[in-house]
């Protein structure tokens, strides 16, 4: 964890007293703390925490009102962490496993009180005497504020309390009851519907968390466990309607699985023995029983769950700017205060009350809070609604990062395609070798390697009924942006492209034949020095990719490709997206990638990578945001990425760049109206009378609008979305299911497809609009290993750029144009713009539903 303290490192664990520490058994618990609402706050709760015995991390969310402790409960209990916070007022209590969070509805009876005192002491006009009520109602309200206050105090630190306690006393040495009154009541009354406001974060970050359900069923005993205790390889029963427990590999029953929790898309997706499923993922229908492939803790969903916590922890640029003002500016207006309230009457000023007044005013708006709580919140906001969307980003600079992305880099294989390739065609070359044995060979070194054409080669083999034997091959290396090595039966193997050509044999001329194929990745075999094998591949576009490059079009923001694959594989990716592309670069080694990045950066403003691969990684970490795909893709590329996309759908790239503006925006509102509320009252003090009460009233009230503000970032992308993310669901979902039909039987996916391939000329299925996407269905002719046709349209291109690196055969083809291919369901931008106006409406229908009216 970081921030909060950091986990004892080895060393530090074995210099704690030996056996104590070696029993130590570290659990998490996560606290409702309703008196968090600054940041001032979260310093005095880790002042309070980190010196208690058996504590190892404390971590402050302030938006949700959470701490998450991360402690021994032999040493410390859950109940002592609960009364050293209570002790100092910050109104804690333990949040049940689950649960959603803050509950507190009703106002607490300290703020009852105040009010109806402070109600009573209205009629005074009537009955004089009734004005010591107000004093009363101050009195009534103050007891949570004092003992934080105090807390504060005694360690040092001055915070939003002691000021408005400052005020409040202020108020009463001027015998002005009524406004010492008016002032607790407001600041306790804002303060509890801030937190009624942080509910709806909290809710969110709940459900993010609690999602693992806390027992599993061991498959072949029925018996009933802990999560936690069960290892690696142990077989679990996951029933229908059930989440699944832990990360695993079904191996037996079948069954359809809602990732939403993952990815952020909720269709079914169909499992059956060898599928991967995921801890916290909903079984829909059907028993499965899933072999466990990690802890409980390491699953990927408990991996999300610790970088949200984190990234809460990790300050943004803004951030810190803001914290590194207000260390200085807090002292110094209080300097300023007690040189406005004491130097003009020593000076000889007549009217000291007006000039104490107004020191009083500069006090409360003094308090920073506004400011301090526009980013994190706002941050919070957006990174939870990420979440949600299938975009797990680690961090709030990150975020600030998307938002300024003006150019994207995609890879091909894997990112742009499906990374799923057919084997079109496998040759033998001479007389040297069989077919069975090259296959037998090429299966068994490809079984070794995690590229995606290695699954398609040993899918062939296999195919063919040879059985690769992956603990045949001796020497296996991986050879960066070439191909594969390996030794078998004695004999040298080289598998990859034309690099390998020439480095593992001594003729280099490509056969004849291989120079007409277009269009598709050709692969070499060299066996001692000898070419003996060439076969082709084929891979398609995702569905969505063109329209997600489009969409950054239209927001400004250049794409081009970069792949290790050939410049044909690129140049037929660019036909199958219409063109979309600025720029393709072909034949690149890792260490390219990376130079190209970086040009990138320097020549189009912040750069965004968007990559699966091993060999994306140093590209991922060199690009201002590394994304990396799925959670199924190399795990190198998600360690260096700064954003993943837990699902495959693309049009999460622009859906998050156009979040990470949104969040920008509301940032930079909630500043300018925090200092724009300070300057008003304060123009109004100098300039016409000091009123306490609006001063507290600003203060308070711009705290509120600021956490308003922040949680429409909540409802992002929520209401545009809908139908056409059902629409696309069901596209896509169909689509896996024919892919899977396709494995097993190829003539019922043709009967299939052909079937849907109708549909598609007369209208989408589910919008009925005519289907305009030769992109769609392209896609599905080529599943079924039909006829394939480029999705080229007969309009003609406008005039744009394309660049081809590496050596390509014959000119680059013709860019078709990219208005053609509009998909079925388009984004209605128009919509988008629709919403962004709506803006004031949604704060208004925000503010109803977060506070149930
Ligand atoms: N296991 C393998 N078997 C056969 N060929 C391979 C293998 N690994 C790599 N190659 C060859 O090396 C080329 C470059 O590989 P690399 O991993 O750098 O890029 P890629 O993943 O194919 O493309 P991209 O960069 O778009 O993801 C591949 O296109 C392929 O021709
Ligand atoms: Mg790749
Ligand atoms: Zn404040």
């Amino acid at each position: 964890m970081m921030g909060g303290g950091e986990p004892y490192t080895a060393l530090e664990e074995s210099l704690l007293s030996g056996e104590a520490a070696a029993r130590r058994q570290w659990e998490k618990t996560y606290l409702d703390v309703l008196g968090v609402c600054c940041s001032a706050e979260v310093a005095l709760v880790e002042r309070l925490l980190a010196p208690l015995d058996g504590v190892r991390a404390v971590s402050v969310v302030v938006p949700s009102r959470t701490v998450v402790v991360e402690h021994d409960p032999a040493a410390v209990s859950q109940s002592r962490i609960v009364k050293v916070l209570n002790g100092a007022g910050l109104e804690a209590s333990v949040r049940a496993y689950g649960s959603s969070g803050v509950i507190g509805r009703w106002p607490s009876p300290y703020i009852v009180a105040c009010g109806a005192l402070l109600l009573a002491s209205s009629f005074r006009w009537l009955l004089p005497p009734l004005q010591w009520l107000a004093l009363g109602a101050a009195c009534a309200g103050a007891p949570p504020m004092l003992l934080r206050g105090l807390a504060a105090a005694s360690r040092l630190t001055l915070d939003i309390n002691i000021l408005m306690l400052i005020a409040v006393a202020g108020a009463v040495a001027l015998k002005d009851y009524a406004e010492a009154g008016v002032i607790v009541f407001l600041f306790t009354t804002a303060e509890w519907l801030e937190t009624l406001a942080c509910t709806k974060a909290s809710a969110g970050m709940s459900s993010l968390m609690s999602m693992i359900p806390p027992k599993a069923v061991l498959a072949e005993t029925g018996e009933v466990v802990n999560v936690r205790d069960i290892g690696v390889g142990a077989v679990i029963a996951v029933r229908a309607g059930e989440m699944v427990p832990v990360d695993g590999v079904v191996v037996d029953g079948q069954s359809e699985v809602d990732e939403r929790s993952l990815t952020g898309e909720s269709y079914p997706v169909p499992k059956q023995p060898q599928s991967e499923v995921w801890a916290g993922t909903l079984n829909l229908d059907g028993y499965i029983a899933v072999r466990t492939m990690a802890l409980a803790e390491n699953s990927t969903v408990a991996k999300m769950e610790r970088l949200v916590e984190e990234a809460q922890q990790s300050k943004s640029k803004t951030q810190r700017l803001i914290d590194s003002c207000a260390r200085y500016y807090t002292p110094a207006v209080v300097v300023l205060g007690a040189g406005v309230a004491l130097l003009p009457p020593l000076l000889g000023a007549r009217d000291a009350e007006r000039w104490f007044r107004l020191a009083l005013v500069l006090l409360v708006s003094a308090c920073p809070c506004a400011l301090v709580l526009s980013t994190p919140v706002a941050t919070f906001c957006a990174l939870l609604t990420a979440a949600r969307m299938g975009v797990l980003v680690k961090g709030g600079d990150v975020l600030e990062s998307l938002g300024e992305i003006r150019a994207v880099a995609f890879d091909k294989t894997g990112t742009i395609t499906r990374g799923e390739f057919s084997v079109d065609m496998f040759d033998v070359v001479g007389h040297k070798v069989q077919m069975s044995y090259l296959l037998y060979w090429i299966s068994s070194i490809e079984s070794k390697s995690s590229h995606p054409m290695a699954a398609a080669l040993v899918e062939y083999a296999q195919s063919k009924s040879i059985e690769p034997k992956p603990e045949c091959v001796a020497q296996f290396r991986i050879l960066p942006g070439e191909g594969i090595y390996g030794e078998i039966d004695g004999k040298r193997i080289y598998v990859g492209n034309k690099r390998v050509l020439a480095r593992g044999s001594s003729c280099q001329t490509v056969p004849e034949r291989m120079n007409g194929l277009k269009g598709v990745s050709i692969g070499y075999v060299i066996c001692d020095g000898d070419l003996v094998g060439v076969f082709s591949f084929s891979d398609d576009c995702r569905t969505g990719a063109a329209e997600a490059i489009r969409e950054l079009a239209s927001m400004g923001i250049s794409s081009v490709l970069l792949t290790g694959d050939s410049a044909e594989a690129a140049v037929h990716a660019q036909q199958q997206l219409g063109g979309a592309l600025e720029e393709l670069h072909s034949e690149l080694f890792p260490e390219d990638k990376v130079r190209l990045v970086g040009a990138l950066k320097a020549r189009a403003g912040p750069t965004m990578m968007v990559g699966d691969g091993m060999n994306d990684a140093p590209a991922l970490a060199t690009a201002d945001v590394g994304v990396s795909m799925g959670i199924s893709g190399s795990a190198a590329a998600m360690e260096t990425s700064h954003a993943t996309l837990m699902s495959s759908d693309i049009l999460r790239v622009p859906e998050a760049v156009r979040l990470g503006r949104r969040a920008r925006r509301t940032i930079a509102v909630n500043m300018v109206s925090s200092i724009a509320a300070k300057a008003a009252v304060l123009a109004l003090a100098v300039a016409w009378r000091p009123v306490l009460w609006a001063a507290v009233l600003a203060d308070v009230g711009t705290c509120l609008l600021v956490v308003l503000n922040s949680m429409l970032l909540l409802g992002e992308g929520r209401g545009r979305r809908g139908k056409e993310e059902a629409c696309r669901a069901t596209a896509r979902s169909l689509e896996m299911r024919r892919s899977q039909l396709a494995a097993v039987s190829p003539d019922a996916a043709a009967k299939s497809v052909g079937k849907t391939g109708g549909d598609a000329s007369k209208g989408c299925h589910c919008c009925h609009k005519p289907s305009k996407s030769p992109e769609h269905s392209v896609a599905i002719d080529v599943r079924a290993g039909e006829q394939r046709e480029s999705p080229t349209a007969a309009t003609c291109a406008p005039a744009k750029k394309v660049e081809v690196t590496g050596s390509v055969n014959g000119p680059a083809a013709p860019a078709s144009s990219s208005g053609a291919s509009v998909g079925c369901c388009p984004r209605e931008t128009d919509s988008t713009e629709a919403c962004k106006k709506m803006a004031p409406a949604d704060l208004v229908l925000n503010i109803c539903t977060t506070f149930g009216l």
